[in-house]
């Protein structure tokens, strides 16, 4: 279901949210009409036939307005005067108050603000998208929900996508427009393009405001309350998955989504934490600690910090009526975490020079590094050297810093070889060149070595997401599909690796808290920490995927200089889910085409007694907290809620992405031959990490790199048979 494009979804969920024997008799008809049953792969798996026409709502909700266009002009008019007046709120506790703040100069414009470094999306956009939300809770207001948001279009503020002049570049835009060229597909998957939903937001006002009010009536429980009663620290290690495969994860994460705050400097809680701010940013959101808080109350601790996501102005005349947040990098899997999501970004980390991009260069070391970030704040206080990178995130953890390191050493790599090669080349050509490969082996890796780890062969089979046999083609480009991330994947979902993070991460010369690691990469300077650090995440087990987090994260990340406690990512998530407005867990697991749970029990007795004491229904479970809750899939390590989510964004990551590498010269602009396609399909995680060891005589590797050592997978000298090097000659010229 969560593939067919014209269902409507919502209205199945609904269907099922009672027990067949509570359905009546016409709804089960309408049901088996248009939920027909369609057997796959040889009868192995049920799903439903996607119907070839709209499938509309059988409650009949709708209603349109009966007020005249006149009229509806009119209530607009107000409704953005009001709006105005809310906005001014927002930005005075930023003091960026625009001048000319009209309604004339609220279309979409970019780049007339300075904007941070590692910023690609003005602030411009996030005030558009801003005013409109509050437009739209206007009108709903004074117009008592006679103007309905959904259906009311405003043609003159309604801009599509631009037209893409270059439709058949070679290479991939840094903020990936126009992978789509056809009409209103160009902005799809770009940066600052607004997150798709598998399922209509539960906003509170159907419009923004947040998800806190059950079922029941009453208020949800808070998102800390769930995450310190729910999920203890307990060590629990995966039996067969590293901690690279975490690492990569994370990676993966920041190349496709980066949810951004409405503004960063505002302050939601009083410095001691023990209480919200009065008259706080409206962009607050912060979350509620109680006083008898297993861990904050020593510190009289009563409040976290949390600011909502920035949405998006409706620009493509997808005029859905509520709040879609925007993602800051390109959505799609493409190297935006080692170049960045715009040219200007991408410019700022080139070298100029051979094709590379800037580093810190040791010769005598072979440790090559990415350049040093002197922004002030961009790391830990106490860090003496922190690094530059296509992300801003890349040094929230150390080895986080590893992966960035060996993508970036992979591009120099590249690049001064097809410079030996090729002498003619330009900079601009190694460089375009190296990218184009680095991209290519980047989603070989996550297609053929991560993803099936973690959604298990079952997803991978169901949703097809096989990569085509070497040294052929494959024709995955589907121009309907729209890459896009959904909310649901990058609030819920994709957030499982929160909970395979250790407590201490094993280096070779001992244990370090993981959360001491934090924003301080400074060990990196060390001649032979990089190698080292390989070594070691390749030999220690990540942790499941459970209830149980590490208080690295739950407890002590962002720990403020003076201060011994952090912040809850646990709870943030939980939060971040409501800011979304996502459903609960049940909506998900039915759209899945799974029971929901019916009572607290279903969780298990153990866990369904305590989320009794804290859910007063169990529709009310937040999607995050359910779908953490299941036990893994057979081979993958995810639960199935979450696998089903995964393997169909990547499923939309692999159709809606025209330069996927292993698509030919039909679809993609920027396809190898076949003979280097060959190449880059024999590439595997395990031979990038060769390939840019520090010391290749003293590196080891596992073949299968993201799986413990097993009998099957005993660690390896970088120069054995098993590890597969890329041959460059074929792009000699
Ligand atoms: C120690 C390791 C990690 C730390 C400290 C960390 C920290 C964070 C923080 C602070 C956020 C932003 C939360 C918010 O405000 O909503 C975040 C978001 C996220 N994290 Fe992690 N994370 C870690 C590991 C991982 C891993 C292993 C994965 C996946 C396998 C992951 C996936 C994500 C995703 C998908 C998001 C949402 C990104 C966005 O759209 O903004 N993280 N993480
Ligand atoms: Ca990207």
């Amino acid at each position: 279901m969560l593939q067919c494009p014209e269902v409507d979804r919502m209205s199945i969920v609904r269907s099922l949210s009672r027990p067949p024997h509570l359905r009546p008799p016409n709804e089960r008809r309408w049901e088996s009409s248009v939920w027909r049953r369609c057997t796959l792969l040889n009868g192995e798996f049920t799903g439903i036939c996607c119907p070839s026409h709209p499938v509309i709502d059988v409650s009949g909700e709708e209603s349109s307005s009966k007020l005249s266009l006149h009229e509806q002009e009119k209530f607009l008019e107000q409704a953005e005067k009001i709006a105005l007046q809310e906005m001014q709120k927002f930005l005075a506790d930023v003091g960026n108050v625009p001048e000319d703040m009209s309604t004339q100069n609220t279309h979409f414009h970019a780049g007339h603000h300075p904007s941070l470094p590692d910023d690609v999306l003005s602030p411009e956009l996030v005030r558009q998208g801003l005013l409109e939300v509050l437009t739209w809770q206007a009108l709903e207001m004074i117009s008592n929900g006679t103007v309905v948001v959904q259906r009311f279009q405003r043609p003159k503020r309604c801009l599509v996508g631009p037209p893409c002049e270059k439709s058949h570049s070679r290479y991939r835009r840094f903020d990936g427009r126009c992978n789509n060229v056809e009409p209103g597909g160009s902005l799809w998957g770009s940066a600052g393009y607004p997150m798709e939903r598998l399922l209509p937001p539960a906003y509170g006002d159907g419009i923004w405001a947040p998800r806190i009010v059950s079922y029941t009536g009453r208020y949800l429980p808070s998102a800390r309350k769930l995450s310190s009663t729910l999920f203890a620290d307990l060590h629990h290690p995966h039996t067969t998955c590293n901690v690279l495969l975490m690492q990569f994860g994370q990676f993966l994460a920041h190349d496709f989504s980066r949810n951004k705050a409405i503004n960063t400097k505002s302050k939601c809680c009083t410095e001691d934490g023990s209480g919200r701010v009065k008259d706080a940013s409206p962009g607050c959101m912060p979350i509620p600690v109680s006083s008898g808080d297993d861990f904050y109350s020593q510190y009289g601790v009563r409040c976290i910090h949390f600011m909502r996501s920035a949405v998006a102005p409706m620009r493509d005349c997808d005029s859905v009526g509520h709040g879609r947040q925007l993602s800051g990098v390109s959505h799609f899997i493409d190297g935006s975490a080692i170049y960045g999501a715009s040219s200007k970004q991408a410019h700022e980390l080139r070298a100029h020079e051979g094709g590379r991009l800037k580093s810190l260069f040791h010769r005598r070391f072979h440790n090559e590094l990415p350049p040093l970030d002197r922004t002030k704040d961009a790391c830990d206080p106490g860090a003496e050297m922190c690094f530059l990178t296509g992300d801003a995130r890349s040094n929230q953890l150390i080895s986080l810093v590893a992966v960035h390191t060996l993508f970036l050493r992979e591009h120099n790599r590249l690049a001064r070889r097809l410079q030996q090669l090729n002498p003619h080349w330009s900079d601009k050509t190694l460089y375009q060149e190296a990218r184009r490969i680095v991209i290519a082996q980047l989603q070989h890796i996550a297609f053929g070595e991560y993803l099936p780890k973690v959604v298990g062969p079952r997803y991978i089979a169901l949703y097809r997401l096989h990569l085509p046999t070497a040294g052929t083609y494959s024709d995955f480009y589907n121009h309907h599909t729209n890459p896009s991330v959904s909310s649901e994947f990058t609030v819920a979902a994709f957030r499982f690796g929160h909970s395979t993070v250790p407590s201490k991460l094993e280096l070779h010369d001992g244990s370090v808290d993981t959360w001491r690691t934090f924003l301080n990469p400074t060990r990196f300077r060390e001649r032979h920490f990089y190698d080292d650090l390989f070594g070691a995440l390749q030999h220690q087990p990540m942790q499941s995927v459970d209830e149980m987090f590490s208080t690295s994260l739950t407890r002590f990340l962002n720990v403020k200089p003076g201060k011994q406690y952090g912040v809850d990512l646990a709870a943030i998530n939980i939060q971040r889910g409501r800011d979304h407005a996502v459903r609960p867990y049940n909506d998900y697991r039915r759209l899945g085409g799974k029971p929901g749970a019916y009572s607290f029990d279903d969780f298990g007795i153990e866990v369904g007694h305590k989320l009794r004491s804290l859910y007063s229904h169990p529709d009310d479970v937040d999607l995050y907290v359910g779908g953490i809750l299941e036990p893994p899939v057979e081979g993958g390590v995810v639960g199935e809620t979450f696998a089903e989510l995964i393997a169909d964004q990547f499923s939309k990551f692999l159709h809606g992405d025209r330069y996927f590498y292993s698509n030919g010269p039909d679809t993609n602009p920027g396809h190898f031959t076949v003979q280097q396609l060959k190449e880059i399909q024999r590439v595997t995680m395990a031979s990038l990490i060769c390939a840019n060891a520090g010391d290749p005589h003293r590196m080891h590797v596992l073949p299968d790199a993201f799986a413990l050592p097993h009998d099957g997978n005993r660690l390896v000298d970088c120069t054995a048979h098993e590890i597969p090097r890329l041959d460059l000659s074929w792009w000699r010229d």
